[in-house]
């Protein structure tokens, strides 16, 4: 495993970083696409491990992918009828929790698995959830099999959501092939990452389905044709915080094109919470940039709707003035990592101070020495290190090649935003 010494740097970072296609958008759409009444393209398309298992496992089943050969980020989607296929989920969320419900319609046996690490990821909730619709399903964590029949009855289904927010989404993007369609009613503690729940109900509607919400914790999705779409992948807002947060960092400024005026994407927060630390945020002709302050501060807050960013922000906690706590995240535990414990653990071996609360972390500031950052195969983890690294010398990052998860081109992407490509 190769370790990348994380550039550090003496003077404010000023750059510009175009940021490619969101992952959770660009699986969605891969998704709706398989399964709608006629061909359809996504343009735009994040092209990264997540979102290459995806297609992947939808060619498997027989669907048409043609990615564009002058240009990997437009796919045409060609939807078919599905047969039995062997699915690899790598240690993606959304493939190990969006695919199941599809493969209820292929027609034969669909196998999945995943990364050793995957497997411990939560999982049993939507393959009961499964056979509570009428689906046939062998095991309750990877590896396991879906005996698809090409048909589903569907109807009202009772889950605990309160691992992941995945669970909801992944039912719902199926639930119009299902005979009766669905209803996911979430009984227990509350759902994380509610924002992802309605970026999968926004893309629904936009695709012509009938969705609805009797209650705040029910979810309803009437049977009928899910309408061919052809899909415009947003940047990644997400991946944009680790950037944004570089010029936050080093009191320099970061632009990122192309920012959505209005979005689903729960990773647009980043903005709200670096002014909250200190920056100062200027959104200029479909841009937007952000300006890091002489020293941060630190910050309070509950991120159970944008547990995705707990890594950027607990970096950014790491190197701010004054105490941070961050709660509402026990459900990070479930993450690629634990990413509470990755995140203590290695900030704390960098001198910093950052204990695990029951549902999160609380950080204080201390003086930082370099060392080895481990990514734990955590994308956001490596991430982490390196913004880290811009401010703590010596810093050196294992494995940084996992940000291919959802950024192949992080690290070029890094040293050419620090001005050393
Ligand atoms: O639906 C999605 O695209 C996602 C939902 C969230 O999952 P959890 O609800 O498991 O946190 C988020 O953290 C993940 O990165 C992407
Ligand atoms: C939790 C994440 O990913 P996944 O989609 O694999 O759950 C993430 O990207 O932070």
């Amino acid at each position: 495993m190769s370790i990348w010494s994380a550039p550090n740097v003496t003077s404010p970072v000023v750059a510009t970083v175009d940021l490619p296609g969101s992952k959770s958008i660009t699986n969605r759409a891969f998704i709706l696409a398989a399964l709608a009444d006629g061909p359809s393209t996504v343009r735009g398309a994040l092209r990264s491990r997540d979102t290459n298992l995806m297609l992947n496992g939808l060619t498997g089943l027989g669907i048409g992918i043609r990615v564009d050969p002058a240009d990997a980020t437009t796919i045409a989607v060609d939807p078919a009828p599905m047969h039995g296929a062997d699915v690899y989920c790598g240690l993606a969320g959304t493939v190990m929790r969006f695919l199941p419900p599809v493969a209820a319609f292929a027609d034969g046996v669909v196998g999945f698995d995943g990364d050793e690490q995957a497997r411990t990821r939560p999982l049993s909730t939507i393959l009961d959830a499964l056979r509570g619709l009428g689906v046939v399903v062998d095991g309750d964590r990877l590896p396991f099999a879906v005996k698809g029949t090409g048909s589903a009855r569907g109807g009202e289904v009772t889950i605990d959501a309160s691992a992941s927010s995945q669970f909801v989404s992944g039912l719902l993007l199926s639930a119009a092939r299902f005979d009766d369609g669905v209803t996911v009613r979430h009984v227990g503690a509350p759902v994380p990452s509610t924002p992802h729940i309605d970026m999968t109900l926004d893309m629904l509607t936009t695709a012509g389905v009938a969705v609805g919400r009797p209650g705040s914790n029910v979810w309803q999705v009437a049977p009928g044709p899910i309408h061919a779409v052809d899909w415009d992948i947003e940047p990644d807002l997400s991946n944009a915080a680790a950037f944004l947060a570089a010029g936050a960092v080093t009191g320099g400024a970061i632009t990122v094109p192309r920012w959505p005026a209005a979005t689903t994407q729960p990773g647009a927060q980043i903005v709200d919470i670096l002014a909250e630390m200190g920056c100062a945020v200027e959104p200029t002709d479909g841009s937007l940039t952000v300006r890091g302050p002489e020293k941060l501060t630190g910050i309070s807050i509950d991120l159970r709707e944008i547990g995705e960013l707990t890594p950027t922000v607990a970096a950014l906690c790491a190197l701010a003035d004054g105490e941070s706590v961050l709660s509402g995240i026990a459900h990070l535990r479930g993450h690629e990592t634990d990413r509470l414990a990755a995140l203590s653990t290695e900030i704390n071996r960098l001198g910093g101070d950052c204990t695990e609360t029951e549902d999160g972390l609380r950080i204080v500031p201390r003086p930082m020495h370099g060392a080895l950052w481990r990514s734990y195969a955590d994308h956001r983890m490596a991430t982490a290190g390196a913004l880290i690294g811009l401010a703590v010398q010596g810093l050196t990052v294992d494995d940084v090649q996992t940000t291919a998860k959802t950024l192949p081109d992080f690290v070029s992407m890094w040293q050419k935003m620090i001005g050393h490509p």
